[in-house]
């Protein structure tokens, strides 16, 4: 079993690609074509997530949790992919995370305002 994290083996993966060639590798062929590409991927993403979870606001069933569950992924995995294509691991983002835990949305918004 590997010790490391599906998000630290994927960032190993996405690092290793930018040395493939876009015929065998999707995360190259994406790489390939570039910012503008992978951005399109996220807004497509991003439309399926909402569709899924509009589905899933109606049904409530475990089929379209699942499609939504699916979709998420999909966005976090092409939203991984433009951070590896500029450099940043997912590392940052769970520094990210943990440097805004437990701080409320509400408290950090005021915050922004006093400045
Ligand atoms: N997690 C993923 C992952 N999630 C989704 N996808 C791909 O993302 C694409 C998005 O789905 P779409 O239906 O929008 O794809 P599409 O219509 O073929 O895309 P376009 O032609 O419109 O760009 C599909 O081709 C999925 O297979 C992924 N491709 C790769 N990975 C990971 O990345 C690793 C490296 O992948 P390769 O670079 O392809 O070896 C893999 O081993 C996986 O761990």
């Amino acid at each position: 079993m590997n010790d490391k994290s599906i998000l630290e083996q994927l960032d190993a993966v996405l690092e290793a690609r930018k040395s493939e060639s876009a015929d065998s590798s999707y995360v190259a062929s994406l790489y390939a074509k570039g910012t503008e590409k992978i951005l399109k991927k996220i807004s497509e993403e991003s439309l399926e997530v909402a569709m899924a979870a509009k589905d899933h606001d109606h049904s409530q069933s475990d089929k379209d949790k699942e499609h939504l569950i699916y979709e998420v992924t999909d966005l976090w995995f092409h939203s991984l992919v433009l951070l590896a294509s500029k450099n940043i691991s997912s590392e940052a983002i769970m520094t990210e995370l943990q440097r805004r835990f437990g701080l409320s949305g509400h408290d950090e918004k005021a915050s922004r305002k006093d400045a």
